[in-house]
């Protein structure tokens, strides 16, 4: 089979976080090639590595990502290089969050630039509607956040984006009057009539489930058969590890090591690493104990952010205030296009300091709860 790159339009720009000089990030733009896999109808099979030789992952930063993508309780304070326990964190918290301060604490400040404009509203899902919790698949969202959700989305035009399938997250929500777009923004349903895609061959009209013409937006389409592939590469590759879960989201393929014994971490990277290897189409991302293999194109939540305003007449509109909330490293993108805009909020879902551009916090998707009813509460107020 012979994927051709050229009719996806958003072309590569996006670094990745992986041993370029292996994956290679310039060879993505040659056509289409397998160094030591084979791509057909069959299971891909990679040379598995001896065990033991695990210089890659430990050499191209890998295992420092997997292992910051979830703080240890215990922490070594940076510049005082001693360890510091939770009350001590406690500090480190508040320090952080003069900087990002809480969005419930600012809520007097957002709304006054919110007021006589429309709001624009795009939520993450797991860690942000739901708890993390360690099976995925049981990653519910509770009924009091689905009814904040879906009264917030009777004001606000509201779009969830997920790293998830599209189908499998608006399986979990289950509100029929919001925007999804899932597998990190590449799978985008919206409505007909906005902006027409600069690339028509990625937009496709289809009907959803109530039966409504919308549009499809899947930029990455040519690479599901590689992304399918990948994800039994990865199944089989992975069997033997405990705890190892693989997810197929239809554009991205997510290996979890959240139940993998952390003496087996290398062992897990290392092994998606070397069927990356056969891969320089694809590249890693990291999010909360999980390694996200996806197209090497450049599209990404915040892309998706941009899509979607556009999708919906709001872009390029000084009466439109846009809000992001997400906890994840993925959600950064979308943080990165409001404040470089300077067009509406990111608001980051953590209970720890983190590098982020987004303006605002929140602790957790309790708070993220809180922050919608106020939210719907002044709109309602607001329409009296
Ligand atoms: O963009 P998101 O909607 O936040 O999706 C990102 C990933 O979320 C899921 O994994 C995370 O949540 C799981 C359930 O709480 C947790 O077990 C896992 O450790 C987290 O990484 C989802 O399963 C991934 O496929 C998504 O990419």
């Amino acid at each position: 089979m012979d994927l051709k790159l050229t009719n996806v339009s958003p072309v590569l720009t996006d670094p990745a976080p992986i041993n370029k000089s292996r994956i290679g990030i310039h060879s993505s733009l040659l056509p289409y090639s397998q160094s030591g896999a084979s791509f057909s109808s069959g299971l891909l099979t990679m040379p598995r590595k001896k065990p033991g030789k695990l210089d890659d992952v430990r050499s191209n930063g890998w295992l420092d990502a997997m292992i910051s993508s979830s703080p240890p309780r215990k922490k070594m304070l940076k510049d005082f290089n001693f360890e510091v326990d939770s009350d001590d964190r406690d500090i480190g918290y508040i320090s952080w969050v003069v900087k990002h301060p809480s969005a419930l604490n600012s809520f007097e400040q957002i709304i006054s630039r919110a007021r006589n404009k429309k709001i624009a509203m795009f939520l993450d899902y797991d860690g942000t509607l739901s708890q993390i919790v360690d099976d995925p698949d049981c990653a519910f969202m509770s009924d009091e956040m689905r009814s904040a959700v879906r009264n917030l989305a009777k004001h606000v035009p509201t779009a969830i984006i997920s790293g998830r399938s599209r189908d499998k997250v608006y399986e979990l929500v289950g509100l029929t009057e919001l925007y999804y777009a899932g597998s990190h923004g590449m799978d985008i349903m919206c409505p007909v009539g906005g902006r027409e895609s600069a690339d028509p061959s990625s937009c496709i009209k289809t009907t959803d489930q109530q039966g409504k013409e919308v549009n499809l937006f899947q930029p990455a389409r040519e690479f599901l058969p590689m992304i399918d592939e990948v994800f039994r590469t990865l199944v089989e590759n992975t069997k033997d590890i405990k705890g190892a879960k693989v997810e197929n989201h239809k554009f991205c393929a997510s290996v979890h090591y959240r139940n993998v014994d952390e003496k087996n971490w290398p062992t897990i990277a290392q092994c998606v690493h070397d069927v990356l290897d056969g891969y320089p189409q694809l590249r890693l991302t990291h999010g909360r104990k999980v390694l996200e293999v996806r197209p090497l194109i450049n599209w990404n939540k915040g892309k998706a952010v941009e899509f979607l305003l556009d999708s919906l007449g709001l872009s390029k509109s000084d009466d439109v205030l846009p809000v992001y909330i997400g906890d994840d490293k993925t959600d950064e993108d979308a943080f990165k296009v409001l404040r470089e805009g300077n067009q509406g909020y990111g608001i980051l879902v953590s209970s720890v300091p983190k590098e982020t551009k987004a303006v605002f916090s929140l602790k957790d998707p309790s708070e993220v709860k809180q922050f919608l009813n106020c939210l719907v509460r002044w709109r309602r107020q607001s329409e009296v």
